[in-house]
């Protein structure tokens, strides 16, 4: 069973005159632990894809299957425990609370989940060894340097061993070396937990690290090269 699939998806914004449609029907299929990028030019539909994938927004037709449940069938306080349980996030929409410390950032997604507090410290502790900021973690999350701020949202992201990443531009706002450390981190966290990890990247050198490209162009899938 696929851990995500896509029936005929669209997405239009707007009404009437001013209706655009961003997604005009896509299909494919994810397999768990795979790694997935999804390329193609600015305003193509890459984010529109990934937010209906990640259950953040609605198709206006077609199906979202995960791990074999239609998501039009998830709703309410489900829909964000299946999003808190099953998903990772590392989106710059989603930025850490700057005025907080590293460690109350990389806490949320646990306190939200509802696991107790001295349990939810250790595995905080855990996801930011694993990130290598454990010496960091006092630190309001506003001090820190781009990288670092890039690897907390990481530690946040795969806290609660969650089974699916998506990643948009992880590396977009970092120099070689730091968005270097970040790509070994998403796939080290793939190799060795078998996280699947969904991309969306303009970065040609991180889209071929993946096992597959997925490229969108006017809103339909074009190739997807495996
Ligand atoms: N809320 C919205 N209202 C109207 N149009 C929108 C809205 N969001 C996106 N669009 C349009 O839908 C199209 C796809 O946008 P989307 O953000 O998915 O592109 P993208 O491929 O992620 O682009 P980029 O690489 O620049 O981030 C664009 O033409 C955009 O202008």
């Amino acid at each position: 069973m696929s851990i995500i699939e896509v029936r005929d998806l669209k997405r239009s914004y707007g009404k009437q005159a001013t209706r655009f449609d961003a997604l005009k029907g896509v299909s494919f299929s994810i397999e768990e632990g795979e790694s997935v990028a999804i390329i193609g030019k600015s305003g193509s539909g890459k984010s529109t894809l990934m937010h209906i994938l990640a259950l953040l927004d609605q198709p206006t037709s077609g199906e979202v299957i995960l791990n074999g449940e239609k998501a039009s069938a998830i709703k309410g306080r489900r829909l964000d425990q299946v999003r808190n349980k099953t998903f990772g996030f590392v989106f710059q929409q989603f930025f850490m609370n700057a005025k907080d410390s590293v460690m109350t950032n990389v806490l949320l997604p646990l306190k939200i989940a509802g696991i107790s507090s001295k349990e939810r410290r250790k595995m905080a502790l855990d996801a930011l060894k694993a990130v290598e900021l454990d010496d960091k973690l006092a630190n309001k999350a506003s001090d820190l340097s781009g990288g670092q701020k890039q690897r907390v949202c990481i530690a946040r992201a795969l806290v609660n061993n969650p089974k699916i990443i998506f990643a948009d531009e992880p590396t977009g706002n970092l120099d070689t070396a730091t968005g270097e450390k970040i790509e070994k981190l998403l796939f080290d966290l793939n190799r060795d937990k078998g996280i699947t990890l969904i991309i969306v990247t303009h970065d040609d050198e991180l889209a071929s690290r993946c096992s597959r490209q997925i490229r969108i162009k006017d809103g339909l899938l074009i190739e997807e090269v495996a």
